[in-house]
């Protein structure tokens, strides 16, 4: 751009001279005349000054607008770089009867009525215009098509790129011309006089999301289109709002890119100015030197620019611009963002090195998107070098990975899935296979895990978990091993079978009669006593020996240092003797077999001794090292020598215990006693237990607040091997769990907590396989009758004996299910639970309370008491034979042997019968018998004796029956009688 004089000036823009001189003056720019020259900057003051004043016109209350937008769509590009953008053109005129426009008051008055003419006018020809504009579009995207198709197959030699002498000129003139995209004609002629109206011309173009294909018209010259100069264009508040996602369009309109509202799709710009950018640079080798300008002659000032552009920006050659804007578009929006750098591959070397500076991988960031990486290969028609320096340190296995994990105690199969880098659907779907049906939140148990683990080609170990002491001794901090340790009494547990005399044997030792004051005369739940005898202290369990208290016996054998096995000598060795010696031999504790009932009549030691050699119990007496002692329960016979017995075997165990220790033992029985709560019997093995001591039993904790020995005496302390009933837990712990005593509540609480967590999470693994074991099984279970039951007891002992007992009795057909079991007295809650899951109470040497009574009777809910475990089981058994079918048995009732065969016009074929055996009845069914095999079931259509229909006929009397709904009879043939009686059944 160069100055200029102001009359050429004034020819350029074809506005009269004089015209152009006052608006300088207004614009404050002083020149002396029509030969005068102005500068650029005198020019752009003069444009705003121009614009300015059409907008403070456009203000004023007189004045008509016209506003038109058209919208075309136009494809450029060619190949795979074609884009269509749809071209919004909007045009805008304001007409004001403007006094200070510098006519006269008489065109002032008729300013409006001209103005809307004019209107009418320019409308008409806008709409010329506008086809025409369209029509060399369309043109124009022929040329374009073609030049970017030539651009690519042929290498031009570089072309000195001469800049432009006049001001940029939106327009495309040649064919082979890049830069002209849109021409906009924003010229409005409105008579030859002074400017009255303002034309806001205004070109949106915006991208078309879905490419379409490049049409292929015949390439045809391009009608050359009123140019407008761009830099010297009168005060045309004119704006150029251009939005493309093509670079010649960026290109030409790079400066108003910003101001467009449309540009909000920031990829797209991306993608716009690399391609710009491309463009921009073939175009500046192929410019030619000059470009045509066709000035048209227009009146308004108008102008292109937006004003709020920099002088150096407006009058800068198009070309230029293009590649600093696409410069600035290709890198700025990669710099704010690295995801927009991976939409589309940057085109040329230019791309690829901005890339390469923004340290973005040339292969779409990582190859997230692995189509566009696939796609920017093929438009550039070869690899990128640079992908390989780029690649990804991942590679993807080629074998199965087998994996080795280590299973907790439960495990929940979303867990499962994460060690192992699976699926949980792939786990789900494994134990489907196995017949197990879980979902993702469920715990499945250790062994369950290890199977699927396996099963899915994996491998899998238990968890090597803390166990229980290692923990205690962690978490406690305590070591006993520092106090002194001291001679404890034994503990002795006897064992034998049902009735051999354990009860009486320890009744005897205590002087007590035990075993009058039991209920049914049976053992109930284990005991402990401490009892002092002239040969020192021992302390007995005392252990039930029905079958149903094994889990009990298991215990006692763990805790017991000395084991005396008691057979009847006039009984023998019995399943339970036999258990009793399993136990002993599993928990390598020392035997003595008691002989009892030496004194009843048929008493047979020696028969005894060898029955006991051929289960592996090599007594004494036999060349073992078993002592045999023979004694009687009811008479005291030998009974001091089965203690000295005892002390003796206890001296060679040489059993010691820190006494002075904090104490540790087990519990042996706990339940929940109406007044004091949860009571727990307590064998200390080792230490002092004292009253006031923090205890910790099992997952149950809490202070000792009394403690009574096995007569019910309270006591201040208990050493080791010493019995004691405790009050003050929280709850009634589990017999056999390990009692420990803390010095810290909080660790108390802790491990306890613990404990419980564990307990809840290995019940539940194992009831969710338990449950989805095999679904078939769980549809025929819940086709099966079923006694609910709710177990009340009053120790921990008995409500597990009768759980296990009453649950064995569950059949193919009928199964009893336990709702609920627990230890204490009947409540109100438990009624309503059995009320709503239809059960029956079974109140074990517990009573209810009288709520719970009067709920029991409102809502018949069956309470039934008991205090011995025989009758619990043969009830349940006779509820659950109630609930059986019966069995449909048929029982042959007769037998007539057919001699003749009549027709009878009544009964069809009749049968002369003898009857060989029993009586044929007429109401019952019958078989027709031939060879001994049966043709035919029915019944009797008659029976006559005679001509009389009778009920029945007896052996050896000859009879006449016709059959029902059969004409087969024949003679020889046997008739047989029979009934169908219901038997009910038993379990
Ligand atoms: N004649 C005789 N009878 C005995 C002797 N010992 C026990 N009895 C009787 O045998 C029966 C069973 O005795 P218990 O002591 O209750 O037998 P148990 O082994 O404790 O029985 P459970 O508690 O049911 O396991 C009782 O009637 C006793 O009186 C004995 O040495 N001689």
């Amino acid at each position: 751009m160069s100055d200029i004089a102001i009359k050429k000036l004034a020819e350029i823009i074809n506005a009269p001279v004089e015209v152009l001189l006052r608006q300088l003056q207004d614009a404050g720019i002083s020149v002396s005349g029509a030969d005068a020259w102005i500068t650029d900057a005198q020019k752009l003051t003069l444009l705003a000054h121009i614009r300015q004043g059409a907008t403070t016109t456009a203000d004023t209350g007189n004045k008509v607008t016209l506003k038109r937008r058209s919208t075309s769509e136009m494809t450029v590009g060619a190949g795979r770089g074609k884009t269509t953008v749809s071209v919004e053109v909007r045009r805008k005129k304001v007409f004001s009867a403007d006094a200070s426009s510098g006519q006269g008051e008489q065109q002032s008055a008729s300013g409006a009525a001209r103005a809307e003419d004019m209107a009418r006018q320019m409308s008409a020809e806008r709409q010329a215009r506008e086809a025409a504009i369209q029509k060399a579009e369309q043109e124009r995207r022929q040329l374009e098509a073609r030049r970017i198709e030539q651009q690519r197959q042929k290498a031009e030699p570089a072309k000195p790129v001469q800049p432009p002498v006049e001001p940029t000129v939106v327009a495309a003139p040649q064919p082979v011309e890049p830069v002209v995209a849109v021409v906009v004609e924003p010229v409005v002629e409105v008579q030859p006089e002074p400017p009255v109206a303002a034309v806001v011309p205004e070109v949106v173009v915006t991208p078309v999301p879905a490419p379409k294909p490049a049409p292929t018209p015949a390439p045809a010259p391009i009608p050359t289109p009123a140019p407008v100069p761009v830099a010297t264009k009168p005060a045309d508040p004119s704006q150029v709002v251009i939005s493309s996602s093509h670079p010649s369009i960026s290109a030409m309109f790079p400066r108003t890119t910003d101001d467009s509202g449309n540009l909000s799709a920031k990829d797209q710009r991306q993608v716009v100015a690399t391609a710009a950018k491309e463009e921009a640079a073939a175009a500046l080798k192929r410019r030619p030197s000059k470009l045509k300008i066709k000035p048209k002659p227009t009146l308004a000032p108008q102008t292109v620019v937006d004003s709020s552009e920099t002088p150096e920006e407006k009058v800068a050659p198009v070309v230029p611009v293009a590649v600093a804007v696409a410069e600035k578009l290709a890198v700025e929006p990669e710099a704010q963002s690295d995801k927009k750098s991976h939409k589309k591959p940057a085109k040329g070397k230019s791309g690829g090195r901005d890339r390469e500076e923004l340290h973005v991988p040339s292969n779409n960031g990582g190859g997230r998107h692995g189509k566009k990486k696939g796609g920017g290969k093929q438009a550039f028609g070869r690899p990128d070098p640079r992908q390989a320096a780029n690649k990804h340190a991942f590679e993807k296995p080629v074998a199965p990975m087998v994996k080795e994990i280590e299973i907790p105690p439960t495990i929940v199969v979303s867990e499962l899935a994460q060690k192992l880098a699976i699926r949980a659907t792939d786990i789900i779907k494994a134990m489907m296979k196995m017949g197990m049906m879980m979902t993702i939140n469920q715990a499945i148990d250790q062994d369950t895990a290890i199977l699927v683990t396996e099963e899915l080609g994996h491998k899998a170990k238990p968890m090597q978990e803390m166990d229980d002491a290692a923990l205690l001794a962690a978490m406690i901090g305590q070591d006993t091993t520092e106090y002194e340790a001291k001679p404890r009494p034994p503990v002795v547990t006897i064992m034998g079978h049902v009735d051999h005399g354990k009860t009486s044997l320890l009744d005897y030792i205590r002087k007590t009669r035990v075993a009058a004051g039991e209920a049914g005369g049976i053992t109930q739940h284990i005991g402990a006593y401490h009892v002092d005898t002239d040969h020192g202290t021992v302390t007995f369990l005392d252990t039930p020996g029905h079958q149903a208290f094994t889990q009990m016996r298991e215990r006692g054998a763990k805790v017991t240092d000395i084991i005396i096995l008691i057979v009847a000598a006039d009984d023998g060795v019995m399943p339970q003797t036999k258990e009793a010696i399993k136990h002993a031999k599993a928990a390598g504790v020392p035997m003595v077999v008691a002989i009892n009932k030496i004194d009843k009549q048929g008493a047979d030691p020696d028969r005894v001794l060898s029955e006991l050699s051929q289960h592996e119990v090599n007594t004494e007496a036999w060349g073992g090292d078993v002592p045999v002692v023979q004694i009687s329960a009811k008479t005291g016979q030998g009974i001091d020598a089965l203690l000295e017995t005892l002390l003796l075997v206890a001296e060679v165990q040489e059993l010691t215990a820190p006494v002075d220790a904090p104490a540790t033992g087990n519990v042996i029985e706990a339940s929940i006693e109406k007044g004091r709560g949860a009571v727990a019997t307590v064998l200390v093995r080792s230490g002092t237990l004292r009253r006031g001591d923090l205890l910790l039993c099992g997952s149950e904790y809490g202070r000792v607040r009394a403690m009574f020995d096995e007569t019910g005496r309270p006591v201040k302390e208990a050493g080791p091997s010493i019995p004691v009933a405790v009050l003050g837990l929280s709850a009634a712990p589990e017999a056999g769990d390990e009692v420990v005593v803390l010095n810290d509540e909080r660790k108390a609480r802790e491990i306890a907590e613990l404990r419980r967590e564990k307990q809840r999470d290995t019940r539940f693994a194992a009831q969710h396989v338990s449950k989805s074991e095999d679904f078939f099984t769980q549809v025929k279970a819940s086709e099966r009758a079923q006694v609910n039951v709710l177990i009340k007891a009053d120790v921990q002992g008995s409500v597990e004996a009768l759980r296990t007992e009453l649950l064995s009795l569950s059949t193919d057909e009928v199964e009893v299910r336990v709702v609920s079991a627990g230890v204490g007295g009947i409540s109100a809650s438990d009624v309503d639970l059995a009320s709503a899951s239809k059960a029956t109470v079974i109140a074990f040497n517990v009573r209810t309370d009288a709520t719970a009574r009067k709920i029991a009777s409102d809502n018949a809910v069956t309470i039934r008491y008991y205090s011995i475990i025989y009758e619990v089981i043969d009830d349940i058994k006779s509820v659950m034979s109630g609930l059986l079918s019966p069995e449909v048995r048929e029982v042959f009732v007769g037998l007539a042997e057919v001699r003749e065969v009549f027709r009878s016009s009544e009964l069809g074929q009749v049968a002369g019968c003898l009857v060989v055996d029993g009586a044929m009845r007429r109401s019952l069914p019958i078989r027709v018998l031939r060879d001994n095999v049966v043709i035919f079931n029915g019944e009797l259509e008659s029976l006559r004796r005679h001509r009389d229909d009778v009920k029945e006929v007896h052996m050896g009397t000859e009879c006449g029956i016709a059959v029902k709904d059969y004409n087969d009879v024949r003679k020889g043939d046997n008739i047989e009688c029979y009934e169908r009686i219901e038997v009910a059944r038993k379990i």
